[in-house]
């Protein structure tokens, strides 16, 4: 399979096409990116990998962190989370309150944001040094010491938190969020300011390849098979919000999002691929980085499907 030229094929005809999105400007530091930025970066299973555009440049992950965040958490406290997030579809936007009135404050599933909330409440028990320790996670995971946090941006979601506020609030009030609600809220906007390129983000979900057996540079799998599957089951039924029946129908494979542009997405035989474009359509998902993997599952005939 030539895969360079494929994504230089993709690359030109994503160009070619009209693009209605918009870039994320309710974290206004997110405001400011180059809505013309587009990159793609290709890990294969073989070791080979494959690039074009902008793979190379840092962007804000935002919420492809939500599954970093749940791997470490689940490898730290195992199916006992569960008790406190759920794992179905909302159906929702990524922000919506409507369901946690009604189901009692337990999240639908982890990677919308009050998942991701609680799934933080969690961490900040289980670590000694919340944010240095789930830094050095990511590093580690990515084999990358580099990886940072954007402080302005973690800033500028404080200073806009209304909504992730009252979503913790809300649940704190059912019970389901142990300390203060702007700790909680601080260690989640520092995990989504942390600015990662295409490159190091696929190799960062080479984790979830294998059943969590294949390993680009860690002495031991990061995650055991039985979490490596349902981490890629969970990105397919719920890592694009109410978009994840569509991201299922026209890409097929498990991924993930986030409102700086990013998706990343998971062949778990063949490749972690992660595609870059600023402008998000109305869902919250970016707009040429669906269409060029779609284009990949296609012109590759490798989806999960
Ligand atoms: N979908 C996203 O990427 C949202 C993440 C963003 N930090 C928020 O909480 O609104």
């Amino acid at each position: 399979m030539n895969y360079q030229q494929i994504l230089e094929e993709i690359t030109a005809e994503t160009s070619a096409l009209k693009n209605t999105g918009k870039v994320a400007t309710y974290i206004p530091e997110l405001g400011k990116v180059d809505p013309g930025k587009f990159g793609i970066y290709l890990q294969c299973t073989d070791g080979k990998s494959y690039a074009t555009g902008d793979s190379h440049e840092r962007f804000s992950i935002q919420s492809i962190s939500k599954v970093l965040s749940l791997a470490l958490v689940l490898k730290l406290k195992g199916n006992s989370i569960w008790n406190r997030i759920g794992v179905e579809p909302s159906g929702d936007p990524f922000n919506s309150l409507v369901q946690l009135e009604y189901e009692k404050g337990i999240p639908r599933n982890p990677f919308i944001n009050a998942g991701a909330l609680v799934v933080a409440d969690i961490l900040l028990t289980e670590l000694k040094n919340p944010k240095e320790d789930f830094l050095q996670f990511v590093r580690d995971v990515a084999g990358d010491q580099s990886i940072n946090y954007d402080e302005k941006v973690a800033a500028s979601e404080m200073q806009h938190k209304d909504r992730n506020a009252s979503l913790t609030h809300l649940m704190k009030d059912f019970g389901n969020i142990n300390h203060e609600v702007d700790a909680v809220l601080d260690f989640y906007f520092h995990q989504c300011s942390i600015v990662m390129s295409c490159k190091q983000l696929a190799k960062a979900f080479t984790i979830f390849l294998n059943y969590g057996k294949y390993d680009l540079s860690k002495e031991a799998a990061v995650l055991n098979p039985m979490l490596a599957k349902r981490i890629n089951a969970l990105m397919i039924t719920c890592g694009f919000y109410d978009e994840s029946g569509e991201f299922a129908f026209s890409i097929g494979l498990p991924g993930k999002s986030g409102v700086g542009g990013g998706i990343v997405a998971v062949h778990p035989r063949h490749y972690s691929v992660a595609v870059w474009s600023p402008p998000l359509n109305s869902k919250g998902n970016s707009e040429r980085g669906m269409r060029a993997l779609e284009l990949l599952t296609t012109k590759t005939e490798q989806s999960v499907f």
